[in-house]
């Protein structure tokens, strides 16, 4: 393993927003396009990615994490386009992925699994102990860092996925509901983890939790069956509720509100 900061990672920076994505789609079947004519632009914050089941969120942020190619349109990164797949190495190096399935080594300990992961991320030899360190603590997992991942509770699996996710500090971190299994201290710390991380870079959050946005997220972008239904601050999708929709917060009936039009938000689940 050699120390591999290529020159992006120094390189002024020349781009507008973390993510731009211009008319993307992506076919995931013959006859499905999940992501459906996507234009979207997304900087340093935190954006929370709403929508009902099936609406696409998680074949974008597989696209966003250059698991999936698009099929139409342009997707770039870091003003680079994801078509030059010369460039994926070195995009993955800034991005930080939690997918909706985590797969890990059962007799790997927490700080062996997310030092791995480190090491897959091209880190140099010489940052990863500190770094996994530091995203150990940040998850509240310092404790169990020798411990086996098997002896892991599901929410705590669920934390060093997170970890391993922010190990390299990346600039677009991307988590697919990270929330699910998280029990309710360890969600709230979790949605400060979110605000923190926004700050300073591009995260994008999937979540079926609307408290969560509202907690945690600096903008919504509403999704569903593949096509972009709203983006906005929390304040601006409240606003588009109205008190005859169902919810039981001003957020929860604004995201009603807005999915009303679609066939898929009609009183189906
Ligand atoms: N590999 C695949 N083959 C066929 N259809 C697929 C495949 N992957 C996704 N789909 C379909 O694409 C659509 C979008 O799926 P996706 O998993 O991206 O949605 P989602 O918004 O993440 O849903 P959920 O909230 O249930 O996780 C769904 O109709 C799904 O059935």
């Amino acid at each position: 393993m050699t120390a591999t900061s290529g020159v992006a990672d120094t390189a002024p920076r020349t781009y507008a927003h973390e993510i731009h994505a211009h008319d993307l789609t992506v076919r995931v079947s013959r006859d499905r396009l999940a992501v459906d004519g996507l234009t979207l632009s997304l900087g340093v914050g935190t954006h929370g990615l709403l929508g009902p089941n099936g609406a696409g969120k998680t074949t974008l942020i597989r696209t966003l994490a250059t698991v999936l190619r698009p099929t139409g349109g342009d997707l770039e990164l870091f003003g680079h386009s994801v078509r030059d797949s010369g460039r994926h190495r070195e995009l993955r190096r800034r991005i930080g992925y939690l997918p909706q399935e985590f797969g890990y080594y059962k007799r790997f300990t927490v700080r062996e699994f997310v030092g791995y992961l480190a090491w897959l991320k091209e880190m140099p030899d010489r940052d990863i102990p500190g770094a996994v360190q530091r995203a150990v603590e940040r998850v509240g997992l310092a404790e169990r860092a020798d411990d086996r991942m098997k002896s892991l509770s599901g929410g705590m699996v669920r934390r060093v996925g997170i970890a391993q996710a922010i190990v390299n500090d990346p600039a677009v971190l991307l988590l697919d509901e990270p929330t699910v299994g998280l029990d309710p201290a360890q969600r709230l710390q979790f949605r400060s983890l979110l605000k923190e991380l926004g700050r300073e870079s591009c995260v994008v959050v999937s979540t079926h939790l609307v408290e969560d946005v509202a907690a945690a997220c600096t903008d919504v972008v509403l999704f569903d069956r593949g096509r972009l239904l709203f983006q906005g601050t929390p304040d601006d999708l409240a606003a588009a509720g109205t008190s005859d929709q169902p919810g039981d917060s001003p957020l929860e009936r604004g995201y009603s509100a807005l999915l009303s039009d679609s066939a898929q938000g009609k009183g189906s689940w």
